[in-house]
């Protein structure tokens, strides 16, 4: 089975007969494609009239699905076809509203000048103050130059704005912070950097989105170094986090120790690096990276990382596969070994479909849409901002991770990314840790 990432809706009208929604159903599953949500749109006198959202591969699947309904006899009509994803992005997902109402000129002149000049010379003579009288200290710049769009490669910033958008939705929703994407019209390391530092009074934090390696690396180094306030580049950390997570409950699921697992990484770009690194520190002693770039095979080794020449030689020797390549179908399910666990969390689509890899024998498998750095960002930032913390270390990762980890149920390997309760127990163990650290509470 593929993944199947079109989602359209159809408009389907049925004469009120039984049966009649049952063959609508049959000629959808016949194609090959998922039906996902039905609803009612319209009861008439003598037909029903329902929104049924089906999730295809390809146009001409599609297309089939068409001809299919449009062959089925007995009334039953297809009215129209729509993209709900493309309907749901029309105007954009995000916007920056008051919470102040401005209904009276006092208010005016409360929420704007002249109060708002007294409020400003405070601020002047007592910066801290700040962090009370804005918003800044609770918001936290999305930046991306558009290099390393999802698994869709350099696409530019304005395409990847979209992504952006979804990461600001997610970072207000799951954590109460506001996301403000910067889009940059630069690829240039150290035009970004400089972009970055300029910008970075109007932020408590940076997140890193969709900028490619290697130049990624230096990037979210520098800013490290030189700015104070937390700062993490999403694929590398984020994904590290989450893909951690996913292995600590396969493995205490499958009643194995992590640390004596031997773990293989396909792909060492931004994510696979940061895997690996994550692994290695974590106390993961048998960590082999694999890559068809030479310069990012090194760069594990300087990171005193080991590598295998070849995939079918980690597959063939790893009992944790874990490949961030952007190339779907990479893995053949001929290379599964029967009691692996396979996490291919390429998006939007993977490097072997979760059910190809259990059919194939392993124990555990995902892609990513399940293990998805959405898990950790929200709170991690959370976390951060809550502790006043001036960085996102290593000891706070691994607090998240180890949190997403607690969450998860018994053979599942994350939990739900949109129970509240997950992104709480993440904030507050990035906290817990970062207080401990940095503050000494
Ligand atoms: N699930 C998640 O939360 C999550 C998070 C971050 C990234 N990702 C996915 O991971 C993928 C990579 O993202 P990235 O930011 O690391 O990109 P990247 O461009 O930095 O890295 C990709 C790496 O894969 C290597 N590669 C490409 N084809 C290969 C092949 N055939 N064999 C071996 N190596 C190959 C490239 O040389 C490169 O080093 C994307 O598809 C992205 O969607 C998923
Ligand atoms: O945004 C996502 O879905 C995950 C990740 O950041 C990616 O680049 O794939
Ligand atoms: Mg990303």
């Amino acid at each position: 089975m593929v993944s199947k990432h079109m989602i359209r809706t159809l408009m389907i009208e049925t004469p009120t007969v039984p049966g009649n929604l049952g063959k609508v159903a049959t000629a959808i599953g016949l194609v090959g494609a998922d039906i996902g949500e039905v609803e009612t749109v319209k009861v008439g006198p003598t037909y029903t009239m329902r929104n049924i959202t089906v999730q295809v591969e390809t146009e001409e699947q599609l297309n089939e699905i068409i001809t299919a309904i449009e062959g089925l006899e007995e009334g039953i009509k297809l009215h129209t076809v729509s993209d709900e994803v493309l309907s749901a992005h029309e105007g954009g997902k995000i916007a920056m509203k008051s919470k102040m109402p401005i209904k009276s000129l006092a208010e005016l002149r409360r929420v704007y000048t002249p109060g708002v000049a007294d409020v400003c010379s405070l601020i002047e003579r007592e910066p801290d103050k700040a962090e009370i009288y804005t918003t800044i200290n609770n918001s936290v710049a999305i930046v991306t130059d558009g290099t390393a769009i999802l698994g869709l490669g350099n696409i530019g910033p304005v395409a990847g704005m979209p992504v952006m958008e979804g990461k600001a939705a997610l970072f207000d929703q799951l954590a109460g912070i506001s996301g403000v994407p910067i889009l940059l019209d630069t690829t240039d390391p150290e035009e970004i950097i400089r972009t970055v530092k300029n910008i970075a009074p109007g932020f408590g934090g940076i997140l890193l989105e969709d900028i490619g390696s290697p130049h990624c690396f230096e990037v979210e180094d520098c800013l490290k170094e030189e700015l104070n306030i937390p700062v993490m580049h999403d694929d590398q950390h984020g994904t590290a986090v989450v893909t951690l997570a996913a292995a600590i409950s396969a493995c205490k699921s499958a009643g194995i120790d992590l640390k004596e697992a031997k773990v293989g990484q396909i792909g060492l770009g931004a994510a696979g690096v940061a895997i690996c690194r994550m692994f290695m520190a974590y106390g993961v002693q048998a960590v082999y990276g694999t890559d068809k770039s030479e310069m990012a095979m090194n760069r594990l080794k300087e990171y005193g990382g080991q590598t295998s020449s070849n995939i079918e030689e980690l597959m063939e020797t790893c009992d944790i596969v874990i490949a961030t390549t952007g190339v779907p179908g990479l893995i053949k399910k001929e290379f599964v070994r029967s009691g692996q666990v396979i996490l291919a969390l390429s998006n939007p689509r993977p490097e072997i479909e979760p059910e190809v890899a259990l059919e194939a024998g392993a124990a555990y498998a995902a892609d990513g849409r399940s293990v998805n750095n959405v898990l950790g960002f929200p709170g991690i930032f959370r976390g951060a901002l809550n502790a006043k913390s001036k960085v996102v270390n290593h000891e706070m990762l691994v607090a998240a991770a180890e949190a997403i980890a607690s969450c998860t149920k018994h053979g599942d390997l994350v939990p739900d990314p949109l129970q509240p309760e997950v992104h709480e127990k993440v904030a507050e163990e990035v906290e817990r840790v970062a207080r401990r650290v940095y503050v000494g509470v």
